[in-house]
């Protein structure tokens, strides 16, 4: 036996492996210091109009490659919580590098200036083109110049979602809800209780189908059992798609999308056929709809380089950008209600001063107006809406201090949550604001003591901090909408029924970490218990 030549040839393999091992922890070292040295120069040094700092890295040329795709929403939140000092800066995935911004004034700035960044090009690429699966050539008809449509569909999301339109969503709203959780829930189980396992999951459930029914019609809903559950697959899986992984790698992702735009294209066929023969209610109408979207199928059907295809992917994103916010937003903002015995008691001491004895009906334009709902709602989505708002710098370069400048092109990210955090900025707008620290719920937050004592809500000069609903052009057109589901939510599950946790405080320790994730829903970490009977009173 030749144990000399075996013990040999082990140890040389041995030795290239520790060379390699060596080698490699040299390499990232050197990378760490050498860009932590660039990423200090960058912050701490005296120059000007330079470009933000880029964050320290270990990996040469992949850089934040790897923590990114491992999970983009947990490195963005541990990057935020030990650099978030105010400081812009890149991370950089292989090349690809975003700038996250946080500083109020450079938030007020990037917000206000829509003639140097803008968000649609991020909108076309990235959201239609990659997470809604657009035709091609409907994104090249946006980017052209001749096209219009970013402005027309906003303005019409907008005036379809406010005044007499928004009522009229209001009150459908209330009645959907109100009858599907009574068939679901209470219909066969007279005046007892009914339990409901997971809280969120019921709300998730009830609250997406009552909005896609009021915005698309009862016929889709009901020909399409397993809707919601698809919907809330592929918004959860909005990362993944963004990252362009192939189909074998992401098949539930893409086959939850497929099964959504082919029910889009049903939907749209359906309703062409029925405007053909002119049987379409147009204030609303089982098969196509509500107004705003019977008016954006008009306008997208008209558009060069649609066809069914775009069409159905605007819908898929205009359903996505209804529920993927709202739903967390309106959970916390019942439940924070429904574990608080004294916000319990105003909230509904506010909903039956706004209720009508003899119709029993809400007065939602009222309601939406009283100083401490907009105050409880304003404070759900400051704590509770995860999400970043994206722009792209489209003139040659963006001052964004007299310190830092971008060059066109640049990707630029506002984390909403953690801005909504950022108490310094906070307190400088008014130190009031930051009476209870910003890691807490506080429903008063947002109210001021308006002329003769009175109550008011006010969110004046906070443009750079509060971002829930962007800001500047693009400021979210559907957040009235947003607002009332959330009132039309309390209206029904205090007013109509009646909600009971089975263990408050055992479910406290559900809450979801705050400041673990940068972006995405924010759901209890397990199932609340919880049951639901009819109110009679
Ligand atoms: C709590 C609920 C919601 C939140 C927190 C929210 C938040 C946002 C944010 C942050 C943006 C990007 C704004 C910007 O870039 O400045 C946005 C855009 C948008 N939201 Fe909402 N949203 C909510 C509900 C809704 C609802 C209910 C609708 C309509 C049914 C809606 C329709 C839209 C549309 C169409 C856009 C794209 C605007 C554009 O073309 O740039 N949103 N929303």
């Amino acid at each position: 036996m030749d144990t000399n030549g075996s013990f040999t040839s082990s140890f040389l393999r041995l030795n290239v492996f520790v060379q390699f091992f060596v080698a490699v922890t040299v390499i990232s070292l050197c990378t760490r210091v050498f860009s932590g040295h660039l990423f200090t120069v960058a912050k701490n040094g005296r120059q000007h109009e330079i470009a933000p700092p880029t964050l320290p890295h270990w990996t040469p040329g992949l850089r934040h490659a790897l923590r990114m795709a491992y999970s983009a929403k947990r490195f963005l939140a541990q990057s935020l919580n030990k650099y978030g000092d105010g400081t812009p800066f890149f991370i950089d995935a292989a090349g690809e590098k975003l700038l996250i911004v946080l500083n109020p004034e450079h938030v007020r700035k990037i917000l206000r200036s829509s003639s140097e960044l803008d968000a649609n090009p991020f909108v076309h690429e990235k959201i239609l083109g990659q997470l809604m699966g657009s035709p091609q050539s409907a994104i090249d008809y946006y980017k052209s110049p001749e096209s219009t449509v970013d402005h027309d569909q906003m303005m019409q999301v907008r005036q379809h979602t406010s005044g007499s339109a928004l009522s009229s969503l209001d009150d459908k709203l209330f009645d959907t809800l109100k009858h599907n959780i009574t068939k679901s829930y209470v219909e066969a189980s007279g005046d007892k209780w009914t339990d409901i396992p997971d809280l969120y999951a019921f709300f998730e459930d009830q609250a997406t189908r009552a909005v896609a029914e009021t915005l698309l019609g009862s016929a889709i809903v009901d020909s399409y059992p397993s809707f919601a559950e698809d919907l809330w697959t592929f918004i959860e899986s909005t990362d993944t798609l963004l990252l362009g992984l192939p189909r074998f790698m992401a098949s539930e992702a893409y086959g939850a999308r497929d099964r959504l735009l082919s029910h889009f294209k049903t939907w749209g066929r359906q309703a062409d056929e029925l405007r053909k023969q002119d049987k379409v209610n147009t204030q609303w109408d089982p098969i196509a709809g509500s107004t705003l979207m019977q008016e954006r199928e008009k306008l997208y059907s008209s558009l060069p380089g649609h066809g069914e295809d775009g069409r159905a992917a605007q819908t898929l994103g205009l359903l996505y950008a209804g529920t993927s916010l709202m739903v967390p937003v309106t959970f916390w903002f019942f439940y924070e209600t429904l574990r608080n015995p004294s916000l319990r008691t105003r909230v509904y001491s506010e909903l039956t001063s706004h209720r009508d004895l003899t119709t029993s009906k809400y007065d939602f334009a009222q309601l939406s107006a009283t100083p401490f709902l907009q105050s409880l709602y304003a404070e759900s989505a400051r704590k509770y809406s995860a999400s970043l708002v994206a722009r792209q710098v489209i003139s040659p370069v963006f001052a964004l201090d007299d310190r830092y400048i971008v060059k066109q092109g640049t990707t630029v990210l506002i984390p909403s949550k953690f801005a909504g955090q950022y108490t310094a900025a906070w307190a400088s707008v008014r130190p009031a604001l930051v009476s209870k620290p910003l890691s807490e719920f506080w429903a008063e937050r947002f109210l001021v003591t308006g002329t003769a004592g009175k109550e008011r809500f006010s969110d004046a000069g906070l443009a750079g901090n509060w971002t829930s609903f962007g800001g500047g052009e693009h400021k979210c057109p559907g957040r009235f909408f947003a607002r009332d589901i959330g009132i039309v939510a309390l209206a029904i599950l205090f007013g109509e029924f009646e909600v009971e946790m089975v263990d408050p405080e055992g479910a406290r320790k559900l809450d979801p970490v705050s400041r673990r994730e940068a972006f995405g829903t924010m759901r209890p970490g397990g199932k609340v218990a919880a049951r639901i009977r009819r109110r009679h009173e």
